[in-house]
């Protein structure tokens, strides 16, 4: 399959004081299209600066990020804005919805600024809230408010899904009505899904695992048959 992300020989530096964090260290993988890749690694490993780096919302401090062609470490602040805004959808542990919009408003909020953007309504539809469209925020439970947030990320068409820990804050089950409605995604739409989590049990759903431990590249490892989420128990 094409490929879709490269990160060569990545390192990110946060300098706190005097003393200088090195968060990511030589990072080098590929993304395929269509891949759903599980980022695997304990609490302060790299993950999420590995997400924010792909996503546009950090920079690299040396090496390269390249994502469908496009260096996105040479862009400026300006390019690199737009790029954030058309080509990452975005799902966070705590939805980030706003709360004075309801679900429709929230998902079309999003996505009418995006060139190809699909039919909020039809993609609230397919996430499962067809009847909750002119809900707000608070009067949704934490399961349908990040089904909003997934529909809202899905419906700018981005060139790939980025999820920060998207179960983080909820229970067993709707944890996993999330995670299969991001595998069912994945699967009908083609569209390139990047899940950072420290929940190792899941890789098995994955068709790509990258492990990060202190900063640096563990393992990369291919699932030859993936596992549907359903058949998964942690
Ligand atoms: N803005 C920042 N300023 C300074 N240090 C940071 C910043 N962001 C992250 N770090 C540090 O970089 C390292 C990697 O952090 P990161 O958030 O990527 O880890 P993580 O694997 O996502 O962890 P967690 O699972 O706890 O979210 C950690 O040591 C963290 O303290």
């Amino acid at each position: 399959m094409k490929k879709l992300i490269e990160f060569r020989n990545v390192a990110k530096e946060y300098k706190i004081g005097e003393v200088p964090i090195r968060a990511l260290d030589g990072v080098d993988f590929t993304i395929s299209e269509g891949e759903f890749v599980v980022v695997l690694g304990a609490s302060g490993a790299g993950k999420s600066t590995i997400l924010n780096i792909l996503g546009g919302m950090d920079t690299a401090t040396s090496g390269q990020v390249i994502v469908g062609g496009q260096e996105i470490t040479r862009l400026g602040e300006k390019k690199l804005t737009e790029y954030r805004g058309e080509k990452v959808g975005f799902v966070f542990q705590f939805y980030n919805l706003i709360p004075n919009l309801n679900a429709l408003e929230n998902v079309e909020f999003a996505a009418e600024v995006c060139k190809n953007h699909l039919d909020a309504k039809d993609i609230l539809n397919k996430v499962g809230l067809k009847n909750r469209i002119k809900n707000f925020p608070s009067q949704l439970s934490g399961g349908e408010q990040q089904r909003v947030a997934i529909a809202r990320a899905v419906a700018k068409n981005p060139l790939l899904l980025l999820c920060d820990e998207p179960t983080g804050a909820l229970d067993y089950a709707t944890g996993k009505a999330v995670l299969k409605l991001l595998q069912d995604l994945n699967k009908d739409t083609k569209k390139c899904v990047v899940l950072v989590t420290h929940n190792s049990a899941i890789a098995p759903m994955a068709d790509k695992i990258i492990r990060v431990k202190s900063g640096r590249i563990e393992s990369i490892t291919m699932n030859e048959e993936k596992q549907s989420v359903e058949g998964i128990e942690w």
